[in-house]
C-alpha cells in the first residue's frame, strides 16, 4: 500500500478513548523470530519466542501494533543485557510509553566435552532474557534452565545398594544490578556445580562410570539444590535479585519434588 492510500485510512487506533481506563500491558505476544545471542564464544543464532508489551494511556483506543515488529525489524545487534535494554528503550520511544516490557524465549547451547573421553557435544538449555521498565531504569533479568543430575541423600543412606537418582530442571532468573553483565555462561556453572552431576550430550563408557560414581559421591536433596545456587547468587555482585527452582523429576514415584526461593535473603 502506498503512502497516498494510506493517509486516506481512518486511523481507529488513534482515536480517543472514553471510558477512563489504563492499559498495563498491550502489545504483540509469541512472535517467532530469528536472533542472535552474544555469548563469549562468538554470536549463536537461536529462534525466540517474543512477547512485546507497553502501557497504553486511558485516553487511546490502541496500541500501535505494527510498531512493534517494525522495531524487531530494524533491530540488528546481538542480544546482551545492554542491548536488550536498547531494544527496550527503542519500543518505548517508538509507541510513546512510559513502560513496557520485553520477553525473549530461546534455546541456548553450550559445547561440552565429556569428562573422561573428552567426546565433545552440544547441551541444550532454556534462556529467558527480559526487559522491565516500570517507574525506575529499565531492569534486566537474565534466565537459565539447566537440566542436571541429582541423587538423593535420604536414598543413599538407607539402602543395602545404590540409590535413586533423577533429572531435574533448575531455574535460576537473574535480575542484574544497575550496569552489570553477567554471562549467561556463569549462571549455567553455578548451577551445574551445585547439582550431584551435570549432563553431557555424548557419554562414552568411562564417561558413565564416572558420572554414575560422581552423582553417587555428591547426593542432594532438591532442598539442597535451591540452597547451595542461592548462596552462590547472594555473594555475586552482579545480580540485585534472584529466583530459584528445581524440579526433580523422581524416578521412584509418577510425580516430581519441587522447591522455589527468592534472594537475596
Ligand atoms: N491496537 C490494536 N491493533 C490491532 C488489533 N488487532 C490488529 N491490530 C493491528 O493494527 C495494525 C495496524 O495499526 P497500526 O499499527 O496503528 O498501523 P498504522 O496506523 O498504519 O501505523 P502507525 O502510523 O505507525 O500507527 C496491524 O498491524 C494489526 O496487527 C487490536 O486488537 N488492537
Amino acid at each position: 500500500m502506498n503512502i497516498m492510500n494510506a493517509a486516506l485510512l481512518p486511523d481507529v487506533q488513534s482515536s480517543e478513548d472514553s471510558r477512563n481506563i489504563v492499559i498495563q500491558k498491550v502489545g504483540v505476544k509469541s512472535v517467532t523470530y530469528p536472533v542472535r545471542i552474544a555469548t563469549e564464544d562468538g554470536v549463536q543464532p537461536s529462534v525466540a519466542t517474543i512477547d512485546m508489551y507497553v502501557s497504553l494511556p486511558a485516553q487511546a483506543k490502541g496500541t500501535h501494533m505494527s510498531r512493534f515488529l517494525e522495531v524487531l525489524e530494524e533491530f540488528n545487534a546481538p542480544l546482551s543485557s545492554k542491548s536488550l535494554s536498547t531494544l527496550m528503550s527503542l519500543v518505548l520511544s517508538r509507541l510513546d510509553a512510559d513502560s513496557g516490557m520485553i520477553e525473549l524465549r530461546m534455546p541456548y547451547f553450550v559445547r561440552k566435552t565429556a569428562p573422561v573421553s573428552g567426546a565433545p557435544s552440544l547441551l541444550d538449555h532454556q534462556l529467558t532474557l527480559r526487559a522491565e521498565k516500570a517507574n525506575g531504569p529499565i531492569t534486566i533479568t537474565q534466565q537459565i534452565q539447566t537440566p542436571v543430575t541429582s541423587l538423593c541423600p535420604c536414598s543413599k543412606e538407607i539402602s543395602l545398594y545404590g540409590a535413586h537418582n533423577q533429572r531435574s530442571h533448575i531455574i535460576i532468573a537473574a535480575t542484574l544490578a544497575e550496569d552489570a553483565v553477567l554471562p549467561v555462561r556463569d549462571l549455567i556453572e553455578i548451577a551445574e556445580s551445585s547439582a550431584s552431576c551435570q549432563l553431557w550430550g555424548v557419554l562414552k563408557r568411562p564417561d558413565e562410570k564416572f558420572v554414575t560414581e560422581r552423582a553417587y559421591e555428591n547426593p542432594k536433596f532438591v532442598e539442597d539444590l535451591v540452597r547451595d545456587i542461592a548462596v552462590a547468587l547472594s555473594a555475586d555482585p552482579r545480580i540485585a535479585r534472584f529466583e530459584v527452582s528445581s524440579e526433580n523429576f523422581e524416578s521412584i514415584h509418577n510425580h516430581s519434588a519441587f522447591a522455589w526461593l527468592s534472594g537475596p535473603q
